[in-house]
């Protein structure tokens, strides 16, 4: 057989599996409608992030190879998402301008057939999910470099939304302008937490450029758009959309760097078989007090994966505990506990068990 003959009959092969799968992605589309039709009809009960929990670790258990575990992950992203979509067409509400790092998060999730709605501040998201505008939101939480987003914590205490799930991003700075020249660079912008999660980089390449603080990545990047003695710090993203090209790649200072983010709404997620719960206690100014409420979390063998103390806002030198546990919230040891956590508080709110990350590739 000739090399020629041999391509076209590999080639007719992956045709005849293409048919195949779009014929099988068809009746897994169907299917998914007729559970469409199970649910009450409250567009908020269409997303199910425990199932989908479910499928993912299935899926990446099983996957023989030789497609990575990430492919498997974002394929499958776009199957559900168009699934989702043909029962209940959702909006998500992100921390915008269009292509930030919460976009990139948004869209990790909830893949391309949802719409999203860029808003313009942590507090609008949370807003537009609570006025019904977006079934949904995304704000950033915490960062491995920078730590929490105060904004979001304060958010989740004020308003009633619930965290339905976490979304992880491994977040990857690119410095990037029209010419893509270093010797053009006088000046850099970008957010305050890109700048100082590239700092040290800066100070060996960039020592002597003007460092400007801005509202977002992407912000940054349409500033750089129009001025070409000017740099931005951003995504891949948000670089292409406003045709910027790479000065420098990967310019982060550390190389494990994430971002978790949240997603609100009105519904309570079920139990997936791994997930967290979230939940904010404020105690009495008595000795031993956040000691006493930890030793109920230690005492129920629950493990506590993060604490963070806000000022209450009512009181001076008051303080507001977040606390995430594994477990979640109709687990026995976890209900048990957070019943006597709240006997034991002056205040607490459960903010939310959601299924724990699966880590995504990095949000380029
Ligand atoms: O199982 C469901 O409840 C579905 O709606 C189906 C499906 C899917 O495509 O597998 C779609 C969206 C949900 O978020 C979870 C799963």
């Amino acid at each position: 057989m000739t090399n020629g003959n041999r391509l076209e009959e590999l080639r007719d092969s992956i045709d005849a599996i293409d048919d195949k799968l779009l014929e099988l992605l068809n009746s897994r589309a169907e299917l998914a409608v007729q559970v469409g039709k199970y649910k009450s009809g409250n567009p908020s009960e269409f997303y199910v992030p425990s199932r989908e929990k479910q499928i993912y670790t299935r899926l990446l258990r099983e996957n023989p190879g030789p497609i990575p575990d990430e492919a498997v992950r974002a394929i499958f992203r776009e199957i559900i998402s168009a699934c989702l979509n043909l029962e209940q067409p959702l909006t998500i509400a992100f921390l915008g301008p269009e292509a930030t790092f919460t976009h990139i998060a948004s869209m990790e999730h909830f893949g391309q057939s949802a719409r999203y709605l860029a808003s313009p501040s942590i507090r609008d998201v949370f807003s537009e999910v609570d006025r019904g505008r977006a079934h949904y939101g995304v704000a950033p939480i915490e960062n491995s470099t920078e730590g929490v987003v105060n904004y979001t914590l304060d958010c989740l205490v004020e308003t009633d939304l619930s965290i339905c799930a976490e979304i992880e991003l491994g977040i990857t700075h690119h410095l990037m302008s029209t010419s893509g020249k270093m010797e053009n660079v006088k000046r850099v912008y970008s957010h305050p937490h890109a700048i100082a999660q590239c700092r040290q980089w800066l100070e060996l390449n960039l020592p002597d450029v003007e460092l400007v603080d801005i509202t977002s990545t992407a912000r940054a990047a349409e500033i750089a758009s129009d001025n070409d003695d000017a740099a931005a710090i951003c995504s891949e993203l948000a670089g292409k959309l406003y045709s910027l090209v790479p000065v420098m790649r990967k310019i982060e200072d550390k190389t494990n760097n994430f971002t978790r983010f949240i997603v609100v709404g009105k519904t309570r997620t079920k139990r997936s078989g791994n997930d967290k719960t979230s939940v904010v206690f404020g105690l009495s100014h008595a000795v031993g007090s956040l000691y006493h409420a930890l030793e109920i979390i230690s005492k129920f063998r629950i493990n506590m994966t993060k604490i963070e103390s806000r000022p209450s806002k009512i009181k001076a030198w008051e303080y507001l505990f977040h606390v995430d546990l594994e477990g979640h919230r109709e687990d026995e040891n976890v209900a048990a506990a957070l019943k006597m956590l709240e006997e034991r508080s002056l205040f607490m709110k459960i903010l939310g068990s959601y299924p724990k990350s699966i880590q995504s590739a990095k949000g380029e």
